[in-house]
């Protein structure tokens, strides 16, 4: 499976229907802190916005609304993992993506049958406190030994002058929150970071 180069995670529909229609091909719903009704309503914006501009949307952590509203995606870390349904996820015929930050996480992850793998996170980031010390470029070449021919993700401090490197290390996808949404000029930011991933795509 080919996942596009520019993988955008953002934390509600309102994003998606801003950043989407200028050619944004995957896209990640990550929202924390919103009751179910919120969530499902979120959910199926995102849905609808994605189906009519050509993107494909994975849900982040919400994998029962997921199956619910009929998406076809769902990422999840390990912890998520361990309260998720796989049977049920597969009956349902979703795609699941991975979080991995360490060798144990790798293994547990591969057991799984996922559609990509994610390392993170590749450079500090700022979006949230993490327990591990970032990757570096080196650990994304020895993930991709194992992972390939599973897309590999790189995630974490990433920004357009980083990508060079990630990609040559051997990640197939560079996935993005601050760098797009703090930016003083996301739509602008969204533009070139398409632009800097059409070599990959
Ligand atoms: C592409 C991608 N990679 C990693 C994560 C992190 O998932 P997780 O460890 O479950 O942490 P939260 O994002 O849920 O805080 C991700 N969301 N997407
Ligand atoms: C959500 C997330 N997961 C990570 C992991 O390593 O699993 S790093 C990360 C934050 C990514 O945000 P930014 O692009 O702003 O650094
Ligand atoms: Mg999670």
């Amino acid at each position: 499976m080919k996942l596009d180069p520019f993988y955008l995670i953002v934390d509600s529909a309102a994003w998606i229907e801003r950043l989407v229609p200028l050619g944004v091909r995957l896209v990640q719903l990550r929202i924390k802190n919103l009751d179910e009704d919120g969530l499902r309503a979120e959910i199926r914006k995102a849905k609808a916005l994605c189906a009519r501009h050509h993107c494909q949307l994975v849900v982040n952590d919400h994998w029962r609304l997921a199956i619910e509203e009929g998406c076809d995606f769902v990422h999840l870390g390990q912890e998520d993992l361990q309260t998720a349904n796989l049977l049920e996820l597969q009956a349902a015929g979703i795609r699941l993506g991975l979080s991995t930050h360490d060798h144990a996480e790798l293994e547990t992850a591969m057991a799984a049958g996922p559609a990509y793998v994610a390392l993170g996170p590749i450079y500090p980031t700022i979006l949230k406190k993490m327990k591990w010390a970032p990757q570096g470029l080196e650990r994304i070449r020895a993930w991709k030994g194992r992972v390939a021919p599973i897309p590999l993700i790189a995630i974490g401090g990433l920004n357009p002058e980083r990508l060079d490197g990630v990609f040559e290390a051997g990640a197939d996808s560079a996935a993005v929150v601050t760098d797009v949404t703090l930016n003083p000029d996301p739509e602008a930011r969204t533009r070139e970071w398409i632009e800097k991933t059409e070599q990959w795509r």
